[in-house]
């Protein structure tokens, strides 16, 4: 077994706000987002986009928010949150391919690798309000193991979107399965939802978990309770 740390019915997904209504997992038809293939089709890296078109948008919310765009304070804001969204979306123009840079390693292992308290932060496509927390993400080798930092790149890529966090979670267990054909993926995201916080119910504390759970970590009990005690476990060095 491999235990990783970065600070950087089997499916759970539930919130611990007992106010906050439960909610369905969204659609799950295939999108842009949700197909791999499709994403290494995405052919205009941010470098190629002209930032102009997003900049006048921010512009005129300036100006439909009653304030002066042109006053000194405001003048590079345009130019600011155009860069600050191009990064914060930057995982549309990532292909998998790519990330993993072939850093596979036949090891003949089979024995759980999780990777603990990988930080993230996305925007959820209801508000492009941040969210924010940790992914665990684990799998069961078929011999294949991936380089660590591979797992928290996926997280990273599948973040640095718009997202809701059903779908991300998912996305990081479907992008494992695909490079590795493993025995089991398993992937629990913790997060804290600003949309919930500052606005709308405005439930700060509250958190959302949501998990996906492949292959022996959706059929084996046993499995699975080995992974959600890893992940509750405290590390003695912290
Ligand atoms: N399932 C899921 N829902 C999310 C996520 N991020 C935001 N939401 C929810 O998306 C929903 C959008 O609901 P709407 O009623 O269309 O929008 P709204 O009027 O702004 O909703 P409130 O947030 O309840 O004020 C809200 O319930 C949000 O909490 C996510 O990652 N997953
Ligand atoms: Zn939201």
């Amino acid at each position: 077994m491999t235990i990783a740390s970065s600070n950087g019915s089997p499916s759970l997904s539930y919130s611990s706000d007992k106010d906050a209504k439960e909610h369905q997992p969204l659609s799950s038809r295939p999108d842009r987002s949700t197909t791999h293939g499709a994403e290494s089709k995405i052919s205009h890296p941010s470098s190629d986009v002209s930032n102009e078109a997003l900049m006048n948008s921010v512009q005129t919310m300036l100006a439909e928010l009653g304030e002066d765009p042109e006053r000194e304070g405001l003048l590079k804001t345009p130019k600011r949150v155009a860069e600050a969204m191009r990064f914060l979306t930057n995982g549309y123009h990532q292909s998998l391919e790519d990330l993993v840079n072939g850093a596979i390693f036949d090891e003949g292992h089979d024995e759980m690798v999780l990777v603990r308290d990988i930080n993230l932060f996305s925007l959820c496509e209801h508000h492009m309000l941040p969210f924010m927390g940790k992914a665990h993400v684990a799998y069961i080798p078929n011999q294949k193991v991936v380089g660590l930092s591979k797992l928290a790149r996926i997280v990273e890529m599948y973040s640095r979107r718009l997202q809701v966090q059903e779908r991300l979670t998912r996305q990081v267990a479907e992008a494992i399965q695909e490079i590795l054909d493993p025995q089991g993926v398993a992937v629990v995201v913790e997060a804290n939802h600003m949309c919930m916080v500052m606005r709308g119910v405005q439930k700060p504390g509250s958190w959302t978990v949501t998990s996906s759970m492949v292959g022996v970590f959706k059929e084996d009990q046993k499995v699975r309770e080995e992974f959600l005690n890893l992940i509750r476990h405290q590390p003695s060095f912290f």
